[in-house]
């Protein structure tokens, strides 16, 4: 969400943005709102000022100037109750819209209304040569016997999934692997809830947006959230941190559920696009400023950058376009990653710069050091999601036997195999 004072001083930039992000909003209609708020607003401090002089009119009247005074006062009190329902009229309309103005992008995104916008920064590796027909990651793990499908879809439905034997292993390896690493870099592992209220939904910006997307539970107004990002920003709601406790950085980790209504024929068969999955989340919680969050940017890119690279895996970076970053976002960056089966890449990571859009939405505050209380800024990227990661290494690391071939860094995790 954007500062109101923001929007009132640079009512273009806010139009560009609803422009180039693609979002239904009418700037015009927010403005004439705020002004007519803050007018109601004024009139109803001012008839709430004359109702206590009013008060003071009637102690010191005579019976006959009372009666005339209880006549005014009716009309006067209907007149204020009129006003307070209209105020809360435009108040709560300006709270809807406030809460669908777009995060001003940043100067280097591509223009464009989707990924197809979307510009390749850097290809690091190179995709992997067979000299066998390689099979995709479903046929894999359905040949070793490492996932089921048919059964899982009796249990819950389409897009549904097991892990067998070493494919949990395999899960789990990664995740313990990405979190080591991000405990070398002072990340703190949190474990987070995924059954969520409303309001980090909010905070987050994953409501009011896109509610067909999460799982509800309305008998216990709870939501499924669809990353550890909604249970780590809405740790912090409400609080004024200490300025000396920023950086915050947190490794959440959380299962993930998706109803994926926007991908409804796409990606229906493995283990890609699932509705529940398991990642560790980068988070970082920082200073409101713009340098600190840039570089808090490119740690958190790198940091992705390094697992991929470490694992073994070709990937692209990706500049993400004004209409596929989304409407909170400053800046994203995708990080595609090589799968065989399709002869393309696919998004494994998403590291995303809201600034304080995300703070303001959370009242997410804190106290710099010259006592001035101020919205932080908050970051996000994925370190690792399963099992669509796993389909990556299966594919990529495969042998002519159907083995797959551990990578290095995830041997330690599993008892030092080499292959499974
Ligand atoms: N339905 C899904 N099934 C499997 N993996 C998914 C699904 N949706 C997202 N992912 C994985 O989760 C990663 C992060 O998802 S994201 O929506 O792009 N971004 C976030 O959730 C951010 N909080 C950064 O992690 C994706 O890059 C992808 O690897």
């Amino acid at each position: 969400m954007l500062d109101k004072r923001f929007i009132r001083e640079n009512p273009q930039a806010v139009r560009d943005a609803v422009a180039v992000k693609g979002i239904d909003l009418d700037v015009d209609e927010l403005l004439q709102l705020d002004q007519d708020n803050r007018k109601l607003q004024f009139e109803v401090d001012e008839a709430q000022a004359r109702r206590k002089s009013f008060a003071k009119q009637f102690a010191k009247a005579d019976e006959a100037r009372r009666a005339e005074l209880r006549v005014e006062h009716e009309a006067f009190d209907a007149q204020l109750k009129d006003l307070r329902e209209q105020l809360a009229r435009t108040g709560a309309r300006l709270s809807e819209l406030m809460l669908l103005t777009p995060n001003i992008p940043w100067s280097g995104a591509p223009v464009g209304p989707d990924e197809a916008a979307n510009v390749v920064l850097r290809t690091v590796g190179t995709p992997p040569e067979f000299d066998f027909t390689p099979l995709d990651h479903t046929e894999l793990a359905e040949k070793r016997g490492w996932a089921e499908f048919a059964r899982a879809r009796k249990v819950a439905g389409e897009r549904a999934y097991a892990l067998v034997g070493d494919m949990v292993m395999l899960e789990r390896a990664v995740h313990s692997y990405a979190l080591d690493l991000l405990r070398g870099r002072e990340f703190t592992p949190v474990a987070v809830p995924a059954l969520v209220r409303e309001e980090p939904l909010i905070g987050t910006g994953m409501l009011p947006k896109a509610r067909e997307e999460i799982y509800a539970i309305p008998e216990d107004d709870l939501y499924l959230a669809g990353t550890a990002e909604v249970a780590l920003v809405g740790l912090h709601a409400g609080e004024i941190l200490d300025a000396a406790r920023l950086p915050i950085r947190y490794a959440g980790i959380s299962p993930c559920f998706r109803r994926e209504i926007g991908s409804a024929s796409r990606d229906v068969r493995g283990l890609l696009r699932v509705h529940q999955f398991e990642k560790v989340e980068q988070f970082v919680l920082c200073a409101a400023d713009e340098a600190e969050s840039a570089r808090w940017h490119a740690e958190l890119l790198a940091t992705a950058e390094r697992i991929l690279s470490d694992l073994g895996l070709c990937y692209e970076v990706v500049e993400c376009a004004t209409g596929d970053m989304g409407v909170g976002k400053f800046r994203m960056n995708d990080i595609n990653t090589w799968f065989p089966s399709l002869g393309r890449f696919r998004e494994t990571h998403s590291c995303s710069t809201l600034h304080d859009w995300q703070a303001r939405r959370a009242n997410l505050r804190y106290r710099d050091p010259d006592g001035t209380i101020r919205f932080a800024h908050t970051l996000n990227n994925t370190a690792v999601a399963t099992p669509r990661l796993l389909a990556a290494l299966l594919e990529n690391f495969q042998t002519a036997d159907g083995a797959v071939r551990v990578p290095e860094v995830l041997r330690p995790y599993l008892g030092g195999r080499e292959l499974i």
